[in-house]
C-alpha cells in the first residue's frame, strides 16, 4: 500500500475568481472574511492538514510604470493582511493548520514573533509562518526603502531574523508561568530571560512579552527555490513549498537536494516536510481546459507571474518563446523555469498556461479518479511528503467543489491521506506521518 502524503489547501486574502459567474455574489464582499471562512470550513471537513494564504504587500506598477493594469485585473490588488485573517479564520475552525505569509524584508522580527505567538495561542497551537524575503520592488517601496534589496541581501536580514525570533519564542523558559495564588508569582522571573541580541540588522534586548503558545515556535514554512534560498528553507524550514514545474523527475530531485542540504546542516530529512504546490482542475474528462481559458483570464495569470518575477511581461509576443536575456530581482526560478521552457520552444503563452493550469504532466487534470490516481501515483515516485492545491488564480466554487468533494474522498478511500486529525497541533498533524 502507498505511504500516507500530507494535503494543504493554497489561497490568497484577495478577491475570488470574480470574474467567474458562479461567484459574484460572494465575492462581492470578501474583505469581511466570510468567503475565506467558508473555504476554511470546507477545508478542514475535507481534513486538510492547513489553509495557506501567500501575500504581497504593494501594488504592482511592473506594467509600464503604472498602477493601471494591477489594479484592473485585481492582480497583486486588492490583497488583505493573512495574518489578521488566520486570526479571525483561528475562530471558526477547530482542527485546521493556518498558515499566513509575512516577510522577513519587511518586518521587524519583534513585531512578527509577539504576533505569531499570539494567533498560536488564539488558534491553540494552529499557526505557521511562511517566511518570505519579499521580490516585489513596490513592497520595499512602502516600508522605507529606496529600492529593494537584492536577493543576497534579503538572505542576510532573514538569517538574522530568524535568529531573533526563535531567541524571542524561547525567551521564556518551559515552566515560566507558574500561576502560584499563594505566592501571588504569575511567571517565574528567573526563567525569563532578556535576549540582548546586537546585530548587522537588529538590535533587541527582550524577553517577549507575550505568553508562551502552544506550539511556542509557529511552523515554519519556507518556499525559496534559488540555492541561498533552498540552503534557508533547509537550515531553518519544518515544511517546504516546492512546485511540480518539471513533473516528477524535477520534484525528486528537489527533495533529495533538500534533504542534503539538511544534513549538511546538521539536521535529520524527517525534520521537515516538503510539498509542491500544485493546480488540480476536475473537468468530465472531455474538456481542453486550454482552449476555455478567457483573454481576461489570460491577463491575470500573466499579471501575475509578471508582478511576483518582476518584469512586465506584457511587452513580450506572446507567441514566441519568451527572450533568454530578461532578468529580474524578484522571483528569479519562476522566470528561469520560464526561460527554460522557451529553450524548447514553448511561446510565452503555452509557458504561463503550463504554469498556471498544471503542466499536466503529473496527468492532475481530468476526471476525479484520474487525479486521485495521478496524485498518488506522483507521491510513490517522488517520496512524499505532499500536495498543497493551489486555487488561487480563477477559483471559483465549482474548481473547490471538484478538489474537496470529489478528489478527496477518493484520496481518503484509497488510503493515501488522512480522515480526521490525529494531532491538535499544526506541528503534531504536519509530523503525525
Ligand atoms: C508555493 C509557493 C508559495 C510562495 N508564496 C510566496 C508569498 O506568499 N509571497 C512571496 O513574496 N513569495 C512567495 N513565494 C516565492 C518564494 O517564497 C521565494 O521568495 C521566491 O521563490 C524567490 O526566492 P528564490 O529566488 O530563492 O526562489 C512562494 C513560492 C512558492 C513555490
Amino acid at each position: 500500500m502507498s505511504k500516507m502524503f500530507h494535503l494543504g489547501f493554497f489561497s490568497s486574502f484577495s478577491p475570488p475568481a470574480w470574474h467567474a459567474a458562479t461567484d459574484r455574489a460572494h465575492g462581492e464582499d470578501w474583505w469581511s472574511g466570510d468567503y475565506h471562512a467558508r473555504l476554511a470550513r470546507r477545508v478542514e471537513e475535507a481534513c486538510f492538514d492547513f489553509l495557506f494564504f501567500e501575500d504581497t504587500s504593494g501594488v504592482s506598477r511592473t506594467f509600464g510604470g503604472l498602477m493601471d493594469t494591477d489594479l484592473k485585473n485585481s492582480l497583486s490588488a486588492p490583497k488583505n493582511d493573512p495574518v489578521a485573517l488566520i486570526s479571525y479564520l483561528s475562530a471558526v475552525t477547530t482542527r485546521l493548520g493556518l498558515i499566513s505569509t509575512a516577510s522577513t524584508t519587511l518586518y521587524p522580527p519583534y513585531l512578527l514573533a509577539r504576533l505569531y505567538s499570539t494567533i498560536d495561542g488564539l488558534s491553540r497551537g494552529r499557526a505557521g509562518w511562511n517566511i518570505v524575503t519579499s521580490s516585489e520592488e513596490e513592497s520595499a517601496h512602502n516600508y522605507g526603502y529606496a529600492a529593494l534589496p537584492p536577493s543576497g541581501e534579503r538572505y542576510d536580514r532573514a538569517e538574522e531574523f530568524v535568529e531573533v525570533a526563535r531567541q524571542l519564542w524561547t525567551s521564556w523558559e518551559e515552566g515560566a508561568v507558574v500561576r502560584d495564588y499563594d505566592r501571588g508569582i504569575y511567571a517565574d522571573p528567573a526563567k525569563v530571560h532578556e535576549i540582548n541580541h546586537v546585530g548587522k540588522h537588529f538590535r533587541v534586548r527582550g524577553p517577549l512579552n507575550s505568553h508562551p503558545s502552544p506550539q511556542r515556535i509557529p511552523v515554519l514554512a519556507q518556499a525559496g527555490g534559488s540555492p541561498r534560498g533552498r540552503d534557508f528553507a533547509a537550515q531553518n524550514a519544518e515544511l517546504i513549498m516546492a512546485t511540480t514545474i518539471g513533473g516528477i523527475e524535477a520534484m525528486r530531485a528537489f527533495r533529495e537536494d533538500i534533504h542534503g542540504r539538511m544534513k549538511a546542516f546538521g539536521r535529520s530529512p524527517d525534520e521537515c516536510r516538503i510539498m509542491y504546490a500544485t493546480h488540480v482542475h476536475v473537468t468530465d474528462g472531455t474538456r481542453d481546459l486550454r482552449s476555455t481559458v478567457t483573454d481576461s483570464q489570460l491577463v491575470s495569470m500573466l499579471g501575475k507571474h509578471a508582478a511576483h518575477i518582476g518584469v512586465d511581461l506584457f511587452q513580450y509576443d506572446l507567441d514566441a518563446p519568451l527572450p533568454q536575456d530578461v532578468v529580474a530581482n524578484g522571483t528569479t526560478s519562476m522566470l528561469d523555469s520560464i526561460k527554460e521552457k522557451g529553450k524548447q520552444g514553448i511561446t510565452l503563452r503555452e509557458a504561463i498556461l503550463d504554469v498556471c493550469l498544471g503542466d499536466d504532466e503529473l496527468g492532475l487534470v481530468g476526471t476525479a479518479d484520474h487525479i486521485a490516481h495521478n496524485l498518488a501515483g506522483a507521491m510513490d515516485a517522488v517520496g512524499g511528503d505532499g500536495f498543497i492545491i493551489m486555487a488561487t488564480q480563477n477559483a471559483n466554487e465549482e474548481h473547490v467543489s471538484g478538489i474537496i468533494d470529489e478528489v478527496v474522498p477518493r484520496l481518503q478511500r484509497m488510503g493515501v491521506v488522512r480522515t480526521d486529525y490525529s494531532g491538535t497541533t499544526l506541528r503534531e498533524n504536519l509530523f503525525a506521518f
